[in-house]
């Protein structure tokens, strides 16, 4: 697809492409964007040059502000301080957001929220702040851990796992993402992950985009209310011990055996509290096993599906003709492919009770920047150039997935939230404003 917005003169400052392993919303400067001769919308977005707009961490408004007591903090010991404004934020107006919107990400712990959400953050372009919860000065990523009710010690005496929603403040979270959303701070609980204890609470401002990712974002309806976009992320079984082996043996010191005795014990809840979610989410990143190599054993090559619900503001990514189910082997002189190739599908599917459509990549790209090629042949999209899709995933290159479905997918949900966010607030963010 050839946007509106394509300019071949269209110039981009190319920030340094941030570091794997870096943290969810990584710092990037944003550039300046030219271009050329496109007609830029009368509402254009445009954030002025960092150093002239006000720092999010240098804001002393708070302290101004009158605190009361959140709704829910009374159902834990733990969260007795936690507090919301009494009125909408002066960060509002001092930093121009209007509205912010609410994004939910859910998935089991090491299904790659932290990975997919470095994409979403270079899209939308932000920089990253020290701290507990990145607070960049578009996005904030709150993880839901936060909202445990006991600490480490309290759930194993409890005899309940994280994934319980005996486990969780549902009304705090649910009170406290309504407060960000009108435009109030929070004085939000941290759930500490190296101690294990819950820590005094934080300041979190509103921003214009807040995504709260977890356990369980979609799973309380008055949650999932307030959501504007959601996210599941389905590993089947074999990818999440893959994943979780190579991270939790490699960077945790776990044993393979530890690691599958707490896969094994969470199944139940993660079956029954966790896992139900993906039935509503806007979008479903399924990460399966290859169908390219019979009895494959290693679970390196992955087969992903993204499966976009047709009842959504924006509209679904198709291959070559909306609607119709198309196989499409591209290897060959276009897309340079190794062992076992590769190959995508297109088509209507049901999911649940919801009409779908599904994009399948199975295998992986052996140069990423012939995904120019895939790019296009793929049409809505919602890039703003030419391109553009490529470039994303060309900025990171050694980043989890950039070289098969995964990484596609990653890149393609995060330009529909930058689409569902220009149509919740009329505004138009900035093609590569990250950069
Ligand atoms: N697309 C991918 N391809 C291969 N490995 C991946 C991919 N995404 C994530 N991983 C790996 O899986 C592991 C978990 O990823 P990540 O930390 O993003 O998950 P998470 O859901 O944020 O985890 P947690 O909730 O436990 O913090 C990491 O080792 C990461 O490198
Ligand atoms: O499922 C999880 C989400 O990240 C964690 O296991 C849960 O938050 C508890 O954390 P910890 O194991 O550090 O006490």
């Amino acid at each position: 697809m050839v946007s509106a917005f394509v300019s071949a003169a269209a110039s981009v400052r190319f920030g340094a492409a941030p570091a794997h392993g870096a943290p969810a919303v990584c710092g990037q400067a944003r550039g300046t964007w030219a271009v050329g001769s496109t007609p830029r919308p009368a509402t254009l977005w445009m954030p002025t040059a960092p150093s002239s707009r006000p720092s999010r961490l240098s804001m002393k408004t708070e302290t101004a502000t009158e605190w009361v007591t959140c709704p829910g903090s009374e159902l834990s010991p733990h969260h007795a301080d936690a507090k919301i404004s009494a009125d909408v934020s002066l960060v509002m107006a001092a930093n121009n957001i209007e509205r912010p919107m609410i994004i939910g990400v859910a998935a089991d712990s090491g299904c790659g929220k932290s990975t997919f959400l470095r994409r979403v953050s270079a899209i939308f372009g932000t920089k990253v702040s020290q701290g507990h919860t990145p607070q960049g000065d578009f996005m904030t990523v709150i993880c839901l851990d936060d909202f445990h009710t006991q600490d480490r010690k309290g759930r194993a005496a409890a005899k309940v796992t994280a994934l319980d929603p005996e486990a969780n403040n549902f009304e705090l979270m649910y009170q406290m993402c309504k407060a960000l959303k009108e435009g109030k701070s929070v004085m939000k609980p941290i759930y500490n992950h190296e101690t294990g204890k819950i820590d005094p609470p934080e300041l979190i401002t509103p921003n214009h985009v807040v995504v709260v990712e977890g356990l369980h974002p979609m799973y309380d309806a008055r949650m999932k209310e307030l959501l504007d976009f959601t996210v599941y992320l389905d590993l089947s079984d074999e990818v999440k011990i893959a994943w979780k082996i190579q991270r939790d043996m490699a960077e945790r010191g776990h044993t393979l055996d530890n690691i599958l005795a707490s896969i094994e014990s969470r199944r139940p809840d993660f079956e029954a509290y966790v896992d139900p979610q993906k039935r509503d989410a806007d979008m479903v990143m399924q990460i399966l096993p290859t169908n390219l190599i019979p009895d494959d054993t290693e679970k390196k090559v992955l087969r992903v599906r993204l499966l976009q619900k047709e009842e959504t503001d924006v509209d679904a990514v198709y291959l070559y003709d909306e609607g119709s189910t198309i196989d499409w082997v591209p290897c060959g002189k276009k897309l340079t492919c190794g062992y076992p190739g590769i190959k995508f599908h297109y088509g209507p599917d049901n999911y649940f009770d919801n009409e779908v459509s599904v994009l399948e990549v199975d295998g992986s790209f052996a140069k990423l920047e012939e995904m120019i090629y895939v790019e296009t042949h793929l049409n809505n999209t919602s890039t703003k150039f030419y391109g553009e899709m490529t470039q994303q995933l060309l900025k990171n290159p050694n980043a989890p997935g950039s070289s098969n479905g995964t990484g596609l997918c990653q890149v393609l949900i995060a330009l529909k939230m930058r689409e569902m966010y220009e149509k919740i607030t009329g505004r138009k963010v900035l093609p590569n404003a990250a950069a």
